[in-house]
């Protein structure tokens, strides 16, 4: 469904590869990994240096893969005079969707409270929220989002697992940064330096403890070993 191979981005991404038939795949490492840069690419906002990239078979750039992805960057750009329902509309209107869609997104992130509120004076949670509710609208089969739950309280939090939860087809790429949402992923990839250093489940990846992982212990290791 998601396949990468050799990946190149000049001094950001070195080559990397990856498949995901299905399911949820957390993508952790540290500051300046490479993580928004690979899901940059994936979602064709990037071009490659070298590489390619293919969702359900099609290049990130072709317009065919647009409607098949849902993509939240690392800080979301909402217009600031937009109340946040003229934000979900437009969504909507974008991808073509029902009213269905929309109400479904409201509840999902819990919107109902500030529907009608200008973006410019949300707090960053609610905004969050908002983006998220707006990127995943409609539900396409491959979801790429870079920190979603950065922002969020544990409320919101929940609400975005349950989400990720219902999803039942499909492929979910999360950037992450906390070991209790990266143990609920199916499988992690640690990137570091632009280089995929280990990929497995949470159990084996959070388990490593070797020294080419030294900042596993300062940024996932938040929890006393
Ligand atoms: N426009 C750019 N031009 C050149 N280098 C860039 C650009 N944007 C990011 N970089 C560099 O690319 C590297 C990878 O950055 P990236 O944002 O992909 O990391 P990340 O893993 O998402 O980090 P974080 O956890 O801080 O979000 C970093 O060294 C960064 O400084």
């Amino acid at each position: 469904m998601v396949a990468v191979e050799g990946l190149r981005k000049r001094g950001r991404l070195l080559g990397v590869s990856l498949r995901v038939e299905r399911g949820v795949v957390g993508l952790l490492g540290p500051n300046g990994a490479g993580k928004s840069t690979l899901l940059a690419l994936l979602a064709g906002r990037l071009r490659p240096d070298g590489g390619e990239a293919r969702l359900l078979g099609h290049a990130p750039r072709d317009p065919k893969a647009l409607p098949l992805r849902a993509y939240l960057p690392q800080s979301p750009r909402l217009f600031p005079h937009l109340k946040a329902l003229e934000v979900l509309e437009g969504a909507r209107r974008v991808k073509g969707l029902g009213k269905g869609a929309l109400e479904e997104a409201v509840g999902r992130m819990g919107l109902e409270g500030f529907l009608h509120r200008p973006v410019a004076i949300l707090s960053g949670g609610q905004r969050q929220r908002l983006a998220l509710a707006a990127a995943l609208m409609g539900d396409p089969p491959i979801w790429l989002l870079d920190e979603p739950t950065a922002a969020l309280d544990p409320k919101g939090r929940e609400r975005f697992w349950a989400w990720v939860g219902a999803k039942r087809e499909g492929a979910v790429l999360l950037a992450l940064h906390h070991v209790e949402e990266a143990r609920r992923a199916d499988r992690l990839v640690l990137l570091k330096g632009g280089e995929v250093l280990e990929e497995g489940s949470p159990k084996e990846v959070l388990g490593l403890r070797d020294e080419r992982v030294p900042w596993l212990m300062e940024v996932l290791y938040e929890e006393p070993a």
